[in-house]
Protein backbone atom coordinates (compact mmCIF):
# COMPACT_ATOMS: atom_id res chain seq x y z
CA UNK A 1 0.00 0.00 0.00
CA UNK A 2 0.98 3.34 -0.72
CA UNK A 3 2.63 5.78 1.76
CA UNK A 4 -0.84 7.95 0.95
CA UNK A 5 -2.91 4.58 1.00
CA UNK A 6 -4.79 5.71 -2.22
CA UNK A 7 -4.28 2.81 -4.14
CA UNK A 8 -7.95 2.94 -5.16
CA UNK A 9 -9.46 3.79 -8.37
CA UNK A 10 -12.04 6.19 -6.98
CA UNK A 11 -9.08 7.75 -5.05
CA UNK A 12 -7.36 8.13 -8.19
CA UNK A 13 -10.43 9.44 -10.24
CA UNK A 14 -10.36 12.07 -8.40
CA UNK A 15 -6.47 13.16 -8.68
CA UNK A 16 -5.32 14.40 -11.49
CA UNK A 17 -4.03 11.36 -13.50
CA UNK A 18 -6.33 9.37 -15.84
CA UNK A 19 -8.50 12.93 -16.73
CA UNK A 20 -7.66 13.00 -20.13
CA UNK A 21 -9.45 15.52 -22.20
CA UNK A 22 -10.54 17.57 -19.12
CA UNK A 23 -7.61 20.00 -19.17
CA UNK A 24 -4.17 21.05 -21.11
CA UNK A 25 -1.60 20.63 -18.97
CA UNK A 26 -0.91 24.31 -18.81
CA UNK A 27 3.31 23.20 -18.29
CA UNK A 28 5.62 24.15 -21.57
CA UNK A 29 4.14 23.89 -24.25
CA UNK A 30 0.47 25.27 -24.28
CA UNK A 31 0.35 25.07 -28.09
CA UNK A 32 1.25 21.64 -28.10
CA UNK A 33 -2.21 19.53 -27.87
CA UNK A 34 -2.78 15.99 -27.40
CA UNK A 35 -3.73 14.50 -30.53
CA UNK A 36 -6.14 11.22 -30.67
CA UNK A 37 -5.84 8.64 -28.02
CA UNK A 38 -1.97 9.88 -27.55
CA UNK A 39 -1.02 12.88 -24.89
CA UNK A 40 0.77 15.68 -25.06
CA UNK A 41 4.37 14.50 -24.15
CA UNK A 42 4.65 17.23 -21.32
CA UNK A 43 0.97 15.96 -20.29
CA UNK A 44 1.96 12.42 -20.02
CA UNK A 45 4.67 13.19 -17.81
CA UNK A 46 2.38 14.68 -15.18
CA UNK A 47 -0.03 12.06 -15.21
CA UNK A 48 3.20 9.90 -14.12
CA UNK A 49 3.90 12.53 -11.71
CA UNK A 50 0.34 12.70 -10.61
CA UNK A 51 0.09 8.90 -10.66
CA UNK A 52 3.19 8.88 -8.17
CA UNK A 53 2.31 10.89 -5.95
CA UNK A 54 -0.90 9.25 -5.32
CA UNK A 55 1.63 5.98 -4.75
CA UNK A 56 4.03 6.44 -2.37
CA UNK A 57 6.46 4.20 -1.23
CA UNK A 58 6.59 3.49 2.27
CA UNK A 59 10.60 4.86 3.97
CA UNK A 60 12.25 2.32 4.71
CA UNK A 61 15.80 2.15 7.27
CA UNK A 62 18.19 1.21 4.95
CA UNK A 63 21.85 0.83 5.28
CA UNK A 64 23.86 3.87 4.25
CA UNK A 65 26.25 1.56 1.69
CA UNK A 66 22.57 1.10 0.03
CA UNK A 67 21.35 4.88 0.40
CA UNK A 68 22.66 6.14 -2.38
CA UNK A 69 20.44 7.76 -5.09
CA UNK A 70 17.82 7.17 -2.73
CA UNK A 71 15.33 9.83 -1.62
CA UNK A 72 14.61 10.67 1.90
CA UNK A 73 11.43 9.53 3.04
CA UNK A 74 11.93 11.10 6.32
CA UNK A 75 13.72 14.66 7.80
CA UNK A 76 17.51 13.50 9.34
CA UNK A 77 18.06 15.17 12.48
CA UNK A 78 21.55 15.00 14.04
CA UNK A 79 22.28 12.50 16.72
CA UNK A 80 24.95 14.36 18.10
CA UNK A 81 26.30 17.46 17.69
CA UNK A 82 29.20 18.35 15.38
CA UNK A 83 31.79 18.22 16.34
CA UNK A 84 30.74 15.78 19.00
CA UNK A 85 33.69 16.96 21.41
CA UNK A 86 36.09 20.20 20.81
CA UNK A 87 39.01 19.26 19.14
CA UNK A 88 41.83 20.80 17.78
CA UNK A 89 41.43 22.05 13.90
CA UNK A 90 45.41 21.57 13.89
CA UNK A 91 48.80 19.85 14.61
CA UNK A 92 50.75 22.04 17.48
CA UNK A 93 50.09 23.10 21.19
CA UNK A 94 47.00 23.47 23.18
CA UNK A 95 48.06 25.90 25.54
CA UNK A 96 46.08 27.86 28.98
CA UNK A 97 46.42 30.98 29.55
CA UNK A 98 49.22 33.52 28.34
CA UNK A 99 52.29 31.99 27.00
CA UNK A 100 55.10 30.45 27.63
CA UNK A 101 53.92 27.56 28.23
CA UNK A 102 55.64 24.57 29.83
CA UNK A 103 54.84 21.30 27.99
CA UNK A 104 52.98 18.50 30.43
CA UNK A 105 52.61 16.58 27.38
CA UNK A 106 50.83 14.88 24.22
CA UNK A 107 47.49 14.29 23.19
CA UNK A 108 46.53 12.25 19.75
CA UNK A 109 43.70 11.73 17.65
CA UNK A 110 41.01 9.22 19.48
CA UNK A 111 42.52 9.15 23.28
CA UNK A 112 40.71 8.94 25.41
CA UNK A 113 39.50 12.04 28.15
CA UNK A 114 42.34 11.40 30.81
CA UNK A 115 40.56 13.94 33.21
CA UNK A 116 43.60 16.21 33.33
CA UNK A 117 43.05 19.78 32.50
CA UNK A 118 45.56 22.47 31.55
CA UNK A 119 46.52 24.78 34.30
CA UNK A 120 47.32 28.70 33.09
CA UNK A 121 51.05 28.37 31.73
CA UNK A 122 50.66 24.55 30.57
CA UNK A 123 50.85 23.10 26.93
CA UNK A 124 50.71 19.92 25.64
CA UNK A 125 51.28 18.81 21.85
CA UNK A 126 48.38 17.66 20.51
CA UNK A 127 47.47 16.11 17.08
CA UNK A 128 44.62 17.32 14.30
CA UNK A 129 41.17 15.82 15.74
CA UNK A 130 42.57 15.04 19.16
CA UNK A 131 40.35 16.47 22.00
CA UNK A 132 41.53 19.77 23.19
CA UNK A 133 42.01 19.38 27.12
CA UNK A 134 39.77 20.95 29.69
CA UNK A 135 41.33 24.71 30.50
CA UNK A 136 42.75 24.86 27.18
CA UNK A 137 41.16 27.93 24.77
CA UNK A 138 43.38 27.71 21.83
CA UNK A 139 45.88 25.45 19.94
CA UNK A 140 48.86 27.39 18.58
CA UNK A 141 49.83 25.82 15.05
CA UNK A 142 53.87 23.90 14.89
CA UNK A 143 54.90 26.60 12.43
CA UNK A 144 53.35 29.45 14.72
CA UNK A 145 55.72 27.89 17.80
CA UNK A 146 59.22 27.75 19.02
CA UNK A 147 59.91 25.02 21.67
CA UNK A 148 62.92 25.71 23.53
CA UNK A 149 64.16 23.07 26.73
CA UNK A 150 60.52 21.58 27.08
CA UNK A 151 59.14 25.13 27.00
CA UNK A 152 56.59 26.39 24.09
CA UNK A 153 56.54 30.64 22.56
CA UNK A 154 54.32 32.26 20.46
CA UNK A 155 51.46 34.01 19.58
CA UNK A 156 48.29 32.73 20.45
CA UNK A 157 44.92 33.90 18.85
CA UNK A 158 42.61 33.31 21.74
CA UNK A 159 39.81 30.61 20.74
CA UNK A 160 41.86 29.87 17.29
CA UNK A 161 42.22 26.68 16.03
CA UNK A 162 39.49 25.10 18.15
CA UNK A 163 36.91 23.05 16.57
CA UNK A 164 34.23 23.53 19.37
CA UNK A 165 31.77 20.91 20.19
CA UNK A 166 28.63 21.56 18.49
CA UNK A 167 29.38 24.60 16.87
CA UNK A 168 29.19 23.46 13.06
CA UNK A 169 25.71 21.48 14.11
CA UNK A 170 23.82 21.14 17.20
CA UNK A 171 22.53 18.07 18.35
CA UNK A 172 18.86 17.55 17.10
CA UNK A 173 19.05 19.82 14.35
CA UNK A 174 17.43 18.94 10.99
CA UNK A 175 20.31 18.51 8.38
CA UNK A 176 18.57 17.18 5.68
CA UNK A 177 14.70 17.36 4.78
CA UNK A 178 12.25 14.68 3.34
CA UNK A 179 12.44 14.47 -0.30
CA UNK A 180 16.06 15.16 -0.78
CA UNK A 181 18.31 12.72 -3.17
CA UNK A 182 20.78 11.35 -1.27
CA UNK A 183 23.99 11.73 -2.85
CA UNK A 184 27.83 10.89 -1.35
CA UNK A 185 28.22 13.90 0.54
CA UNK A 186 24.85 13.26 2.17
CA UNK A 187 25.69 9.70 3.31
CA UNK A 188 29.47 10.98 4.47
CA UNK A 189 27.01 13.46 6.67
CA UNK A 190 24.88 10.84 8.01
CA UNK A 191 27.57 8.98 9.48
CA UNK A 192 29.37 11.51 11.17
CA UNK A 193 26.10 12.50 12.80
CA UNK A 194 25.98 8.69 14.01
CA UNK A 195 23.55 7.20 11.58
CA UNK A 196 23.94 3.94 10.30
CA UNK A 197 20.30 3.80 8.32
CA UNK A 198 18.33 5.77 6.31
CA UNK A 199 15.02 6.01 6.08
CA UNK A 200 14.65 5.41 2.22
CA UNK A 201 11.34 5.70 0.09
CA UNK A 202 12.44 3.65 -2.98
CA UNK A 203 9.64 1.93 -4.87
CA UNK A 204 10.37 -1.70 -6.15
CA UNK A 205 9.98 -2.74 -9.97
CA UNK A 206 10.18 -5.83 -11.70
CA UNK A 207 10.81 -5.72 -15.42
CA UNK A 208 9.50 -8.21 -17.60
CA UNK A 209 11.41 -8.09 -20.84
CA UNK A 210 9.34 -9.85 -23.64
CA UNK A 211 10.19 -11.18 -27.33
CA UNK A 212 10.66 -14.53 -28.67
CA UNK A 213 13.60 -13.10 -30.74
CA UNK A 214 14.95 -11.08 -28.08
CA UNK A 215 18.15 -12.83 -26.71
CA UNK A 216 20.30 -12.07 -23.61
CA UNK A 217 23.67 -13.66 -24.61
CA UNK A 218 25.37 -14.26 -27.79
CA UNK A 219 25.57 -12.45 -31.32
CA UNK A 220 22.55 -11.13 -32.79
CA UNK A 221 21.70 -11.79 -36.27
CA UNK A 222 19.47 -14.59 -37.99
CA UNK A 223 16.11 -12.47 -36.59
CA UNK A 224 17.55 -12.74 -33.43
CA UNK A 225 18.31 -9.28 -31.57
CA UNK A 226 20.42 -8.66 -27.93
CA UNK A 227 18.44 -7.12 -25.25
CA UNK A 228 19.46 -3.84 -25.22
CA UNK A 229 16.72 -2.39 -22.80
CA UNK A 230 17.70 -5.06 -19.55
CA UNK A 231 21.02 -3.79 -19.37
CA UNK A 232 19.87 -0.05 -19.20
CA UNK A 233 17.01 -0.30 -16.56
CA UNK A 234 18.70 -0.91 -13.36
CA UNK A 235 20.88 2.44 -13.86
CA UNK A 236 17.35 4.05 -15.40
CA UNK A 237 15.39 2.62 -12.16
CA UNK A 238 18.52 3.48 -9.61
CA UNK A 239 18.96 6.88 -11.02
CA UNK A 240 15.37 7.53 -10.70
CA UNK A 241 14.97 6.38 -6.95
CA UNK A 242 13.58 2.98 -7.70
CA UNK A 243 15.28 -0.55 -6.95
CA UNK A 244 14.87 -3.28 -10.14
CA UNK A 245 13.96 -5.78 -7.91
CA UNK A 246 13.55 -8.26 -11.06
CA UNK A 247 14.18 -8.36 -14.41
CA UNK A 248 12.37 -11.60 -16.42
CA UNK A 249 12.74 -12.98 -20.01
CA UNK A 250 9.29 -13.92 -21.40
CA UNK A 251 8.27 -14.68 -24.93
CA UNK A 252 5.49 -13.40 -26.71
CA UNK A 253 2.79 -15.47 -24.71
CA UNK A 254 -0.43 -13.65 -23.92
CA UNK A 255 -0.52 -16.19 -20.65
CA UNK A 256 2.79 -16.55 -19.43
CA UNK A 257 2.75 -12.24 -19.89
CA UNK A 258 -0.50 -12.01 -17.49
CA UNK A 259 1.07 -14.58 -14.79
CA UNK A 260 4.06 -12.71 -14.44
CA UNK A 261 2.32 -9.30 -14.69
CA UNK A 262 0.31 -10.13 -11.84
CA UNK A 263 2.83 -12.05 -9.66
CA UNK A 264 5.61 -9.73 -10.05
CA UNK A 265 6.30 -8.89 -6.37
CA UNK A 266 6.83 -5.15 -7.35
CA UNK A 267 4.98 -1.95 -6.93
CA UNK A 268 5.90 -0.90 -10.51
CA UNK A 269 6.11 -3.35 -13.28
CA UNK A 270 7.89 -2.51 -16.59
CA UNK A 271 7.22 -4.21 -19.65
CA UNK A 272 9.25 -4.08 -22.45
CA UNK A 273 7.82 -4.97 -25.92
CA UNK A 274 4.57 -5.57 -26.48
CA UNK A 275 3.23 -1.89 -26.43
CA UNK A 276 2.09 -1.94 -30.33
CA UNK A 277 -0.72 -3.46 -31.47
CA UNK A 278 0.73 -6.10 -33.57
CA UNK A 279 -0.54 -9.90 -33.44
CA UNK A 280 2.48 -10.63 -30.87
CA UNK A 281 1.79 -7.48 -28.85
CA UNK A 282 -0.51 -8.70 -25.40
CA UNK A 283 0.31 -6.19 -23.21
CA UNK A 284 -3.42 -3.83 -23.80
CA UNK A 285 -4.71 -7.59 -23.64
CA UNK A 286 -3.30 -8.64 -20.13
CA UNK A 287 -4.19 -4.75 -18.64
CA UNK A 288 -7.74 -5.23 -19.60
CA UNK A 289 -7.50 -9.32 -18.25
CA UNK A 290 -5.91 -7.70 -15.16
CA UNK A 291 -8.72 -4.85 -14.78
CA UNK A 292 -5.93 -1.97 -15.40
CA UNK A 293 -7.04 1.60 -15.74
CA UNK A 294 -5.06 3.01 -18.84
CA UNK A 295 -4.02 6.10 -17.76
CA UNK A 296 -1.90 6.71 -20.38
CA UNK A 297 -2.16 4.68 -24.09
CA UNK A 298 0.67 6.57 -26.54
CA UNK A 299 2.48 9.50 -26.21
CA UNK A 300 2.67 12.29 -28.89
CA UNK A 301 6.37 11.71 -29.13
CA UNK A 302 9.41 10.59 -31.31
CA UNK A 303 10.54 8.38 -30.72
CA UNK A 304 8.63 6.19 -27.93
CA UNK A 305 5.24 6.89 -28.86
CA UNK A 306 3.41 3.38 -28.34
CA UNK A 307 4.05 4.35 -24.05
CA UNK A 308 1.65 3.31 -21.67
CA UNK A 309 0.77 3.68 -18.12
CA UNK A 310 -1.70 1.73 -16.15
CA UNK A 311 -2.68 0.55 -12.45
CA UNK A 312 -4.24 -1.84 -10.62
CA UNK A 313 -5.02 -2.13 -6.45
CA UNK A 314 -1.40 -4.18 -6.45
CA UNK A 315 0.72 -2.50 -8.77
CA UNK A 316 1.45 0.61 -11.34
CA UNK A 317 2.14 -0.90 -14.74
CA UNK A 318 4.31 0.98 -17.40
CA UNK A 319 4.81 0.00 -21.05
CA UNK A 320 8.16 0.59 -22.39
CA UNK A 321 8.95 0.05 -26.62
CA UNK A 322 10.69 -2.76 -27.61
CA UNK A 323 12.85 -0.43 -30.02
CA UNK A 324 15.71 0.49 -27.49
CA UNK A 325 16.06 4.08 -28.29
CA UNK A 326 11.86 4.76 -27.62
CA UNK A 327 12.42 2.35 -24.51
CA UNK A 328 15.04 4.89 -23.09
CA UNK A 329 12.74 7.62 -24.55
CA UNK A 330 9.53 6.37 -22.53
CA UNK A 331 11.86 5.73 -19.59
CA UNK A 332 12.50 9.08 -19.12
CA UNK A 333 8.97 10.27 -20.14
CA UNK A 334 6.87 7.90 -18.02
CA UNK A 335 9.07 5.53 -16.28
CA UNK A 336 11.52 8.26 -14.05
CA UNK A 337 8.96 10.37 -13.33
CA UNK A 338 6.82 7.95 -11.87
CA UNK A 339 9.52 6.45 -9.45
CA UNK A 340 10.41 10.18 -8.81
CA UNK A 341 7.41 11.27 -7.53
CA UNK A 342 6.63 7.60 -5.74
CA UNK A 343 10.09 8.49 -3.97
CA UNK A 344 8.73 11.55 -2.92
CA UNK A 345 11.55 13.74 -4.13
CA UNK A 346 11.42 16.99 -4.13
CA UNK A 347 12.75 18.08 -7.30
CA UNK A 348 12.30 15.88 -10.84
CA UNK A 349 15.78 14.78 -11.74
CA UNK A 350 17.27 15.60 -14.76
CA UNK A 351 15.75 18.93 -14.91
CA UNK A 352 18.11 21.05 -16.56
CA UNK A 353 18.01 24.74 -17.73
CA UNK A 354 16.60 25.50 -21.13
CA UNK A 355 19.72 26.07 -24.19
CA UNK A 356 19.33 26.78 -27.21
CA UNK A 357 19.59 23.86 -29.74
CA UNK A 358 21.95 23.73 -32.47
CA UNK A 359 22.37 21.90 -35.56
CA UNK A 360 19.11 22.35 -37.64
CA UNK A 361 17.02 20.38 -36.23
CA UNK A 362 13.65 20.62 -37.72
CA UNK A 363 10.25 19.58 -35.29
CA UNK A 364 7.51 16.76 -36.07
CA UNK A 365 4.20 18.15 -37.11
CA UNK A 366 2.37 17.09 -34.31
CA UNK A 367 4.61 14.41 -32.05
CA UNK A 368 7.52 16.30 -29.83
CA UNK A 369 10.81 14.85 -30.78
CA UNK A 370 13.29 13.80 -28.10
CA UNK A 371 16.86 14.31 -29.72
CA UNK A 372 19.68 13.22 -28.14
CA UNK A 373 22.30 16.22 -27.11
CA UNK A 374 25.49 16.75 -25.84
CA UNK A 375 26.13 20.25 -24.00
CA UNK A 376 28.68 22.20 -25.35
CA UNK A 377 29.24 25.60 -23.52
CA UNK A 378 25.32 26.12 -22.31
CA UNK A 379 24.34 24.63 -26.00
CA UNK A 380 22.64 21.91 -26.74
CA UNK A 381 24.09 20.15 -29.72
CA UNK A 382 22.57 16.91 -31.44
CA UNK A 383 24.56 13.46 -31.17
CA UNK A 384 22.92 11.82 -34.54
CA UNK A 385 22.27 8.21 -34.24
CA UNK A 386 19.35 8.71 -32.11
CA UNK A 387 16.35 6.50 -34.25
CA UNK A 388 14.37 4.56 -32.12
CA UNK A 389 16.28 1.51 -32.58
CA UNK A 390 19.08 3.03 -31.92
CA UNK A 391 20.86 3.51 -28.78
CA UNK A 392 24.02 4.75 -29.94
CA UNK A 393 23.30 8.44 -29.77
CA UNK A 394 21.88 7.92 -26.69
CA UNK A 395 25.21 6.59 -25.35
CA UNK A 396 27.23 9.57 -26.11
CA UNK A 397 24.60 11.98 -24.74
CA UNK A 398 23.77 14.07 -21.79
CA UNK A 399 20.76 14.74 -22.00
CA UNK A 400 17.35 14.89 -24.81
CA UNK A 401 16.71 18.01 -26.40
CA UNK A 402 12.72 18.55 -25.88
CA UNK A 403 11.13 19.47 -29.27
CA UNK A 404 7.67 20.80 -29.61
CA UNK A 405 5.46 20.80 -32.57
CA UNK A 406 5.99 23.33 -34.62
CA UNK A 407 9.01 24.56 -32.63
CA UNK A 408 9.76 28.43 -33.68
CA UNK A 409 13.88 27.89 -33.01
CA UNK A 410 13.24 29.02 -29.19
CA UNK A 411 15.65 27.44 -26.49
CA UNK A 412 14.70 23.81 -25.33
CA UNK A 413 13.72 22.45 -22.82
CA UNK A 414 16.15 19.61 -21.64
CA UNK A 415 15.76 16.01 -20.10
CA UNK A 416 19.43 14.91 -18.43
CA UNK A 417 20.10 11.84 -18.68
CA UNK A 418 21.07 9.11 -16.16
N1 LIG B 1 1.38 -0.66 -37.27
C1 LIG B 1 2.23 -0.08 -36.42
N2 LIG B 1 3.31 -0.74 -36.09
C2 LIG B 1 4.19 -0.19 -35.25
C3 LIG B 1 3.94 1.08 -34.73
C4 LIG B 1 2.75 1.75 -35.10
O1 LIG B 1 2.47 2.87 -34.68
N3 LIG B 1 1.92 1.11 -35.92
N4 LIG B 1 4.83 1.65 -33.90
C5 LIG B 1 6.20 1.19 -34.06
C6 LIG B 1 6.99 1.71 -33.00
S1 LIG B 1 7.25 3.36 -33.01
C7 LIG B 1 7.55 0.93 -32.05
S2 LIG B 1 8.61 1.61 -30.89
C8 LIG B 1 7.31 -0.49 -31.98
C9 LIG B 1 6.98 -0.89 -30.56
O2 LIG B 1 6.75 -2.22 -30.58
P1 LIG B 1 6.62 -3.11 -29.31
O3 LIG B 1 6.77 -2.36 -28.06
O4 LIG B 1 5.39 -3.89 -29.45
O5 LIG B 1 7.89 -4.02 -29.38
P2 LIG B 1 8.19 -5.20 -30.36
O6 LIG B 1 7.29 -5.15 -31.52
O7 LIG B 1 8.27 -6.44 -29.58
O8 LIG B 1 9.65 -4.81 -30.80
C10 LIG B 1 9.94 -3.69 -31.58
C11 LIG B 1 11.40 -3.81 -32.04
O9 LIG B 1 12.27 -3.80 -30.93
C12 LIG B 1 13.05 -4.97 -30.86
N5 LIG B 1 13.14 -5.31 -29.44
C13 LIG B 1 12.15 -5.71 -28.66
N6 LIG B 1 12.58 -5.91 -27.39
C14 LIG B 1 13.89 -5.64 -27.41
C15 LIG B 1 14.91 -5.68 -26.42
N7 LIG B 1 14.65 -6.01 -25.14
N8 LIG B 1 16.16 -5.33 -26.79
C16 LIG B 1 16.44 -4.99 -28.06
N9 LIG B 1 15.52 -4.94 -29.03
C17 LIG B 1 14.26 -5.27 -28.72
C18 LIG B 1 12.26 -5.98 -31.62
O10 LIG B 1 13.06 -7.02 -32.09
C19 LIG B 1 11.68 -5.12 -32.73
O11 LIG B 1 12.63 -4.90 -33.75
O12 LIG B 1 6.24 -0.86 -32.80
C20 LIG B 1 6.34 -0.31 -34.12
N10 LIG B 1 5.31 -0.87 -34.90
O1 LIG C 1 8.64 4.24 -30.27
MO1 LIG C 1 8.97 4.03 -31.88
O2 LIG C 1 9.72 4.45 -33.37
O3 LIG C 1 8.56 5.74 -31.86
O4 LIG C 1 10.49 3.49 -31.64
Amino acid sequence: MGRNGDIRGDAHRGGAPGTHGTSEDGRTHGTHADHGSHLSWARARAEAVALGGLRGAEPRETPLERSLGGVLGADVRALVGLPAFDASAMDGFAVAGPGPWRLVGRRLAGAPADGAGLRPGEAVEIATGARVPKGSESVLPYERSVVRGGVVEGRVERGRHVRWAGEETAPGETVLTRGTVIGPAALGLAASLGHATLPVARPRVAALVTGDEVATEGLPGDGRVRDAIGPLLPGVVDWAGGALVSVRHLGDDRSALREAAQGADADVVAVCGSSSRGPADHFRAVLDDLGATVVVDGVACRPGHPQLLAYTDGAVFVGLPGNPGAALVAAVTLLAPLLRAMAGAAEPRGSLPAAVLDGGVESHPVDTRLVAVRLVGGRAVPVGHDRPGSLRGAALADAYAVVPPAWDGAEVELVGLP
